[in-house]
C-alpha cells in the first residue's frame, strides 16, 4: 500500500484515479511516499525517510525545494499545459478589466446606492469617470511562450490586438501552436518599448525573480498596462508602486497580491484564481496522480522538473530504479553488481537531466535486498528503488 499525504485540496477526480486498494491518502498520513500539493509551500518541509515523489497540480514549482528533492532522490513532477487555458480566459479577463474600469465603475455604482442615490439617474451622469481604452488597435507584448503564453498570444491576435511574443526558449511544440500573425520579439526591449499592454507567462526562477523594475519600467511607454498572473516575485513592488504613483503604469492586474502591493493606485488584485476553474483543477489532479501513481507502481517518469522523462516496458520480474548523479562511471558500476552478482540484464534504459540521471534495470530473477544495498553504496547514487513485477 503506499501512502500518498494531500498538502491542498485536490480534485476527487484525481484522487479516485488512486486505486483505494493500492493508494491509502489523506491529508494527515505519515512517512508518505508521495505527496500531491498545488500551492503549499514546501520550503521548509521536512522529508520522510519513505518519500519518493512530489506531484504539483498545476505549473509553477517554484513552492517546492527542487535542489534538496533532487539530492533526496525525490522526483518532482508537474502538469504542463493542464491549466492553461483557464489562465488563458483570466488574461483575457485581465487585459480587459486593465482597460475599462469595471472593478471600480462597479464599486462606484454600489457606494451611490448605498448613499441613497437614485442609481438609475446617477450612473448618465458619472460614468465618464470610468472611460477606458479599446484593446482592439493595440500593442499587446507577452513575455513567455509556454502552454500558457501561446495561448494568450493567439486569443490577443483575435481581439485585433498587435501581438509580440518574446521566449528565447521556445520549444517545437510551442512555435508550433503559436499564430503566425504573432511576432517574435528578439529582445525584451522590443517588448518594453513598444507595448502598451504586457503580459508575464515566465516561471519564478532566479533568473526571472524580479525582471519587472525600475529599469525595465522606465523603458516602456506612459499608461502601460501590466498583467501578472505568473507568480508576484516576478515584479518589483516597490518599484511598481512608484510607477503607478506616477502614472507611468496605467493598472497592474496581479493575481498574486499582498499587503504592500494593495496600497498601490490602479492596483486590480486577483485572489490566485488564475487555474480556479472546476475544468482545470480537474485536469491537473488527474494528470499528476497518474504521473504519480506510474513511478510509483512502474518507475516511469513523464512530466518532471528534476528528472528525465524515462518509459519503459516491463521485460522482466524485477526491476531496479536508480536515481544518481549524472557522472561518468555509475552505470558501469550497477551493472558490475548485478553480474557479480549472477543477475541477468533483460533491457536497460538511463537518461539524464542537468546534473541527475535516472537508470531503469529490468533483470531476469528476483534481485535481493543485498544486492540493492550494494547499489545503493555507489557512490553518486541517489535512490534505489526494487519494483518486482
Ligand atoms: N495564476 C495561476 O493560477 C497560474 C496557473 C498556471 C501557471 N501559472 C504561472 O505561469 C507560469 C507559466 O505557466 P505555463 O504553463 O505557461 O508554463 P510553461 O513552462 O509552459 O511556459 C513557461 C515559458 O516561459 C519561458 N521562459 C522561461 N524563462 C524565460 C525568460 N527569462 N524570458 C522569457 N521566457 C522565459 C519558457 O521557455 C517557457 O516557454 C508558471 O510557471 C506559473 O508560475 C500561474
Ligand atoms: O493550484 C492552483 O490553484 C494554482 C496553480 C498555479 O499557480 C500553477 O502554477 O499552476
Amino acid at each position: 500500500m503506499f501512502r500518498i499525504k494531500t498538502l491542498n485540496k485536490i480534485s476527487p477526480a484525481g484522487l479516485s484515479v488512486l486505486d483505494q486498494t493500492r493508494f491509502s491518502v489523506s491529508g494527515d498520513v505519515e512517512n508518505e511516499d508521495g505527496i500531491l500539493v498545488r500551492s503549499a509551500d514546501m520550503h521548509e518541509y521536512p522529508f520522510p525517510d519513505a518519500l519518493r515523489c512530489i506531484a504539483r497540480a498545476g505549473a509553477g514549482t517554484n513552492n517546492i525545494p527542487i535542489d534538496r528533492c533532487s539530492e533526496a532522490g525525490v522526483v518532482v513532477f508537474n502538469t504542463p499545459g493542464a491549466n492553461a487555458n483557464a489562465v488563458k480566459e483570466l488574461a483575457v479577463c485581465a487585459l480587459l478589466l486593465s482597460s475599462r474600469n469595471v472593478v471600480g465603475g462597479s464599486a462606484w455604482v454600489r457606494e451611490q446606492a448605498g448613499a441613497g442615490a437614485d442609481v438609475e439617474k446617477v450612473v448618465e451622469k458619472g460614468k465618464s469617470q470610468f472611460v477606458g481604452p479599446e484593446l482592439s488597435g493595440k500593442m499587446l507584448g507577452v513575455i513567455g511562450l509556454g502552454a500558457i503564453g501561446v495561448q494568450v498570444a493567439n486569443i490577443a491576435t483575435k481581439l485585433g490586438m498587435t501581438v509580440f511574443g518574446y521566449d528565447p526558449f521556445l520549444s517545437v511544440d510551442a512555435a508550433l501552436s503559436l499564430s503566425r500573425l504573432v511576432h517574435r520579439a528578439m529582445d525584451l526591449e522590443t517588448i518594453y518599448k513598444n507595448c502598451d499592454y504586457i503580459t508575464i507567462h515566465v516561471p519564478q526562477t532566479s533568473e526571472t525573480r524580479g525582471m519587472i523594475n525600475e529599469d525595465s519600467i522606465h523603458m516602456m511607454k506612459g499608461n502601460v498596462r501590466i498583467i501578472n498572473l505568473a507568480r508576484g516575485g516576478l515584479v518589483n513592488d516597490d518599484d511598481m508602486l512608484a510607477a503607478l504613483e506616477c502614472g507611468k503604469v496605467a493598472a497592474y492586474v496581479t493575481d498574486f497580491p499582498n499587503n504592500k502591493i494593495l496600497q498601490g493606485k490602479n492596483v486590480i488584485p486577483i485572489p490566485h484564481l488564475g487555474a480556479s476553474t472546476p475544468e482545470s483543477e480537474e485536469n491537473c489532479a488527474v494528470m499528476a496522480a497518474q504521473q504519480m501513481r506510474d513511478y510509483l507502481e512502474n518507475g516511469n517518469i513523464k512530466n518532471s522538473v528534476n528528472l528525465p522523462t524515462l518509459v519503459q516496458e516491463w521485460s522482466g520480474i524485477s526491476r531496479l530504479c536508480v536515481i544518481h548523479r549524472n557522472t561518468p562511471g555509475i552505470i558501469a558500476q550497477i551493472t558490475g553488481v548485478l553480474s557479480k552478482d549472477g543477475v541477468n540484464v533483460e533491457n536497460m534504459t538511463n537518461k539524464s537531466k542537468k546534473d541527475y540521471a535516472y537508470t531503469v534495470v529490468d533483470v531476469g530473477s528476483r534481485v535481493s535486498d543485498s544486492v540493492a544495498n550494494e547499489i545503493r553504496a555507489i557512490d553518486g547514487v541517489l535512490r534505489v528503488r526494487l519494483l518486482n513485477h
